[in-house]
């Protein structure tokens, strides 16, 4: 048996995709529309304030392409959290307005492969921003999940653990040239979800996205293993832009 790389867990996400129903939403008198602006601007700054402090983060995107409206990506300490932040969402008058078209349950994940010997990391500070992260205010989402390929000869989980290191090496090598161009959050998701790893990237060209995963598909961990979802890519919403996408 190969051995299983050992991983660090952080703060839980959800990502949750939306579209809006827009014929509910232009067939509703002017009061009920604000009344759903209203209650949708309170959590927004709800989501703002638990930012702040630290104890989790949230930021919303909207969707280009068919595929959904609204991204809505919440990281929490707890499962509980993140369920109970999803029901007082869906019980609010503004998403009687919205239905979901998506949804991934994950959580943040560092893994051992590059990691330095010695100590116990979760003592060392950037680790633990890197586990708990504030989401960066960025102009552009990418999201997709992924799975490492397990079929005839290629498969990931049949490698010796310096075989993977290596890989993931180079992978880390070309990543690192994206530095300060795009942000990437890896999570976790065997146990949670359908596939087995969330990817968030983030960055104020969207550009960088294409480039960054279209070299990565020939680096041999995503060439060889790399199993891909559906992608969704977005822009941020800010209070203008809400103002303006709601307007009918
Ligand atoms: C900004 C770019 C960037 C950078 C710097 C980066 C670096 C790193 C490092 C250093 C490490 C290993 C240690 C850790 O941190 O866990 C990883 C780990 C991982 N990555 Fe990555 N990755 C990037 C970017 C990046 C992308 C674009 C993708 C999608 C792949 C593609 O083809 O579309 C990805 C995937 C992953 C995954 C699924 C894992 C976990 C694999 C596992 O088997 O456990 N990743 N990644």
């Amino acid at each position: 048996m190969s051995e299983a790389a050992q991983t660090l867990e952080g703060w839980y996400a959800l990502h949750d995709f939306r579209m809006i129903d827009w014929t509910a939403w232009r067939l509703a008198d002017e009061a009920e529309r604000q009344k759903a602006t209203d209650e949708l601007q309170q959590f927004l700054k709800e989501w703002g304030a638990i930012s702040e402090a630290r104890t989790g983060s949230t930021v919303v995107f909207s969707i280009v392409g068919q595929k959904a409206d609204l991204m809505f990506m919440h990281l929490r300490e707890t499962l509980e959290e993140l369920n109970e932040l999803e029901v007082a969402f869906n019980k609010t008058s503004f998403a009687s307005y919205t239905y979901s078209v998506y949804s991934y349950v994950s959580v943040v994940e560092l893994s051992n492969y590059l990691a330095g010997s010695g100590g116990d990391p979760m003592q060392n500070p950037e680790v633990v921003a890197r586990l708990k992260p504030t989401l960066p205010n960025a102009k552009h989402v990418c999201f997709y999940p992924m799975n490492k390929r397990r079929s005839g000869n290629d498969n990931w989980y049949m490698l010796s653990m310096d075989e993977r290191k290596a890989m993931m090496r180079s992978h880390g090598m070309i990543g690192r040239t994206y530095a300060g161009k795009v942000k990437q959050i890896i999570t976790g998701s065997v146990g949670f979800d359908n596939w087995e790893w969330g990817v968030t990237l983030f960055a104020d060209d969207a550009l960088q996205f294409k480039k960054l995963v279209y070299e990565m598909r020939f680096d041999e961990v995503s060439a060889r293993y790399g199993e891909f979802g559906d992608f969704y890519v977005g822009n941020q919403l800010d209070e203008q832009k809400w103002t303006k996408l709601l307007s009918v």
